[in-house]
């Protein structure tokens, strides 16, 4: 729905004047992989170092976005298109805001990611794809959570009843049978100063 009484509203403080306060540009980390891939845990260890270096960092989680902001959405297809786009507009007022954010949900499908990409500039969105077999994911089970959707106790699950789509181009890709945790957090690090996101 669109209000044509409602007007963009321009700040005072720039965003530009934020980011050089702050000493590093802005950017969307944007995690992306099946359940238990490690999306979780690759982010907070990379907002870990990001934090250590100095740098103002935010962590979009799914399941602790999925208690507050979106508590009211399902896993079918539509709730999850709508998971994904607030989780844009949200990340999308933490750039403006210079801070550097990530988001680690699985966000399956290649429309919804283009879209919040496409609220950015150039360069601000970075994709990670964490490339997990799912025999892998399923291996590991954090949560007991494939055990039960084998079982037919959950629904639309991602990998098993509902499709996850995997991005043909991101920035960075992350097979974590072959990176550790600590290379996966090098990996990317690296990405970001050489594209000059941080010093
Ligand atoms: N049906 C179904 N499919 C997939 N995942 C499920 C489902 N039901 C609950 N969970 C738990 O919810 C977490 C995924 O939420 P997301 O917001 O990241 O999903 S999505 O981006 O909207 O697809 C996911 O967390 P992660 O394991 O961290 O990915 C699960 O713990
Ligand atoms: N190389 C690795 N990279 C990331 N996680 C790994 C790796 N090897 C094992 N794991 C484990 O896999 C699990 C991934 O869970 P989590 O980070 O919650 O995934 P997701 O957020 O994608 O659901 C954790 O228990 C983590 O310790």
């Amino acid at each position: 729905m669109t209000n044509e009484n409602i007007v963009w509203h321009q700040q005072t403080v720039s965003k530009e004047q934020k980011q050089a306060q702050k000493g590093h540009r802005p950017a969307l980390l944007w995690y992306t992989g099946l359940s238990g891939s490690g999306k979780s845990t690759i982010a907070n260890a990379v907002e870990a170092e990001l934090f250590r270096l100095g740098c103002h960092t935010y962590l979009l989680d799914g399941d602790n976005v999925r208690m507050g902001l979106n508590k009211d959405l399902s896993f079918s297809d539509a709730d999850r298109e709508e998971n994904i786009r607030r989780i844009g507009e949200v990340a999308k007022l933490f750039v403006d805001a210079g801070v550097i954010v990530s988001s680690a949900f699985i966000s399956p499908f290649e429309a919804d990611r283009a879209s919040a990409r496409s609220r950015l500039n150039d360069g601000e969105f970075v994709e990670i794809f964490i490339d997990t077999p799912i025999e892998v994911c399923e291996a590991r089970d954090p949560k007991g959570l494939y055990k039960k959707a084998r079982a037919g106790e959950i629904p639309n699950f991602t990998g098993i009843s509902s499709a996850f789509e995997s991005p043909k181009k991101p920035e960075i890709h992350i097979h974590t049978q072959h990176h550790s945790i600590a290379q996966s957090v090098e990996l990317i690090v690296s990405y970001l100063r050489s594209k000059q996101i941080i010093k």
